[in-house]
């Protein structure tokens, strides 16, 4: 914890599920707030948050909770945007951050802008830093440590704040990206949301088949069904937000992986090995080259967490 003034002097988590608790946490450790407030929907979770000691003050009342913040941090599901923007708005402070957490951009931009007074800098953000668990003891301080941050923010948008935001993350462990939100939704669609996608459906599918029982697919489940089911047991609520929120760069990206989904099945059925040899032999390469990037692909996956970390790795090694 740095013993220098803080970055901000309060700051409002709305939402405190894994990615505002670990924001919580982070926050903490770095000294980043004079002061946190926690404010989220559900008096149970708000319950929980105090009891774990994530805040200063906890208020069941988002609009208490950001009066006189200045950083304003969005954690929680991309459908509930608008009409927390609606709440928040004409209590948030001349010069203040909004900001969020959110897996989609382009929705989160259209969402939450038509609430806003002109005295408010909204930079909308995702960090590529998460788990399949949710609530706020699912959070930890070192999530966003070696992940990017992507901030979104609109043209016009005061450089100031952006600077300070970024700083924020940084601090947070994350290195950070600018890019266009309608940019970010394509990418992010095929990089994350087509993934969870193909896992709810291949488990959906495993679990619906009547030739092979259930008991059989939990009992013989090799590693990559595993990996699947872990990516299928995310939070149905926020995965469901986010196909809504994200449909038609989702929608464009399926149609890329039916396309190329058929063509593999075609080289399966008139058993061209070639196809085949070539197909993976690229696919391979893919990985190898996140690998050299420096980025961690095997287990901590997406910054899981230490202590399921500690229990799998514990098991693969004997
Ligand atoms: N889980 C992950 O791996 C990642 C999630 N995100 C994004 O971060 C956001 C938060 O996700 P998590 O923390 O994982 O979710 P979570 O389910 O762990 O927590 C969500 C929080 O939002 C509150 N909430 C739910 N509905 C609400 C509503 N209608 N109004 C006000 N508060 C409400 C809940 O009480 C809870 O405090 C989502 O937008 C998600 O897309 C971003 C990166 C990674
Ligand atoms: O748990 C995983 O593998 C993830 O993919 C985590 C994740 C989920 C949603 C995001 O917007 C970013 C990261």
């Amino acid at each position: 914890m740095s013993s220098s003034k803080p970055l901000f002097e309060r700051v409002a988590l709305i939402g405190i599920g894994l990615i505002g608790s670990s924001l919580a946490r982070v926050i903490r450790r770095e000294g980043l707030a004079g002061e946190i407030v926690i404010s989220t929907r559900s008096s149970q979770t708000l319950d929980r948050a105090r009891a774990l000691g994530l805040g200063d003050r906890y208020t069941s009342d988002a609009a208490d909770a950001v009066r006189d913040a200045d950083l304003i941090i969005l954690s929680i599901p991309v459908g509930a945007y608008a009409p927390v923007a609606a709440t928040i708005s004409p209590h948030l402070a001349k010069g203040a951050i909004l900001t969020d957490a959110g897996s989609t951009k382009g929705s989160v931009i259209s969402d939450v802008t038509p609430h806003l007074p002109r005295h408010v800098n909204f930079i909308p953000g995702h960090p590529i830093a998460g788990t399949e668990q949710s609530g706020p003891d699912a959070g930890f301080d070192s999530l966003f440590e070696n992940r990017w941050c992507i901030l979104t923010p609109v043209p016009g948008t005061d450089e100031v704040a952006v600077k300070k935001l970024a700083r924020f993350w940084t601090a947070c462990g994350s290195t950070v990206e600018m890019m266009d939100a309608a940019h970010h939704d394509r990418v992010l669609a095929i990089v994350s949301h087509l993934p969870h996608i193909i896992a709810y459906n291949i488990v959906g599918t495993a679990d619906d088949l009547e030739s092979v029982s259930k008991s059989e697919v939990i009992k013989y489940s090799a590693s990559g069904f595993r990996d699947f089911t872990r990516l299928a047991a995310s939070d149905p609520v926020m995965w469901r937000d986010v196909c809504l929120a994200n449909r038609d760069a989702i929608l464009e990206m399926l149609g890329r992986f039916s396309e190329d989904l058929a063509a593999l099945q075609r080289s399966i059925r008139w058993s061209d090995g070639d196809a085949l040899f070539d197909l993976f032999t690229r696919t391979r390469a893919i990985r190898r080259s996140i690998i050299e990037a420096g980025q961690e692909v095997d287990a901590p996956d997406f910054g899981r967490h230490p202590e399921i970390a500690k229990g799998e790795s514990a098991k693969n090694e004997g």
